[in-house]
């Protein structure tokens, strides 16, 4: 079964215009759907609209055979994570920011922090756990892209939806990112939906792609 779908999937673009865009795709644990096409084609309002930010038209999206109608925006959004191009960084410590999601209490139900798992993932992502006191506010792009997508991992998402999350990185960074990413997919009930302008999806395995043009 696919863990998550979307069929005839319309949605508007949200520059006062006409454009509709209308997708279908499918994916199954483990795997990562590449989304390509031009600058303003509307990849980054597909991930918005499936993060159930912003609403689609028309369509239906399931995951893991549940239609999203019939899950609620905030249990849907605790288990569909978007990754914006310019990541939310809150006022406070890298650490402050990584405990945060663990105040909300969907995430309090499931989960309890876990400290050696948030170092852990810094470090897989070539982040010194020094870090971990340094004011959140203070760091680079590259460093926020890689906090924010910790600080989602730790909450155990079952679907990603990453918004050029390699775009600020060097190519140490990205290739860090990549094999983090590769592993987490190797957990069960996980996928990803990537938005991608870097032909960097080479080492990624079981990609698929979708092109909105
Ligand atoms: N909040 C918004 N208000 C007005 N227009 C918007 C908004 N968000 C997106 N748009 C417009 O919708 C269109 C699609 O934007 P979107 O960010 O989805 O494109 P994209 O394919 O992700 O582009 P890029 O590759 O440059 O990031 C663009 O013309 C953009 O200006």
């Amino acid at each position: 079964m696919s863990l998550l779908a979307f069929n005839n999937l319309t949605y508007q673009l949200g520059n006062g215009g006409e454009r509709k865009i209308t997708v279908s795709a499918s994916l199954k644990e483990g795997e990562i759907l590449v989304v390509r096409g031009p600058s303003g084609a509307g990849k980054s309002t597909l991930l918005r609209v499936l993060a159930k930010l912003q609403p689609g038209e028309s369509g239906e999206v399931f995951l893991a055979g549940e239609n999203w109608q019939t899950i609620p925006s905030t249990h849907w959004r605790s288990q569909v994570h978007y990754l914006a191009q310019k990541p939310a960084i809150f006022e406070g410590t890298v650490l402050d920011n990584l405990t945060k999601p663990f105040e909300l209490r969907l995430v309090k139900k499931k989960l309890s922090f876990n400290l050696d798992l948030a170092k852990r993932l810094m470090q897989d992502l070539l982040l010194s756990p020094d870090l971990l006191n340094h004011d959140a506010r203070t760091l680079s792009g590259g460093e926020a892209a890689r906090l924010a997508f910790v600080r989602s991992l730790i909450t155990e998402p079952t679907v990603l939806l990453l918004d050029e999350p390699t775009a600020a990185l060097d190519n140490l960074s990205r290739a860090a990112f990549n094999r983090t990413l590769s592993k987490w997919l190797l957990g069960s009930h996980r996928a990803a939906v990537l938005v991608s302008h870097n032909n960097d999806v080479d080492s990624l395995a079981r990609v698929s792609f979708l092109d909105i043009v």
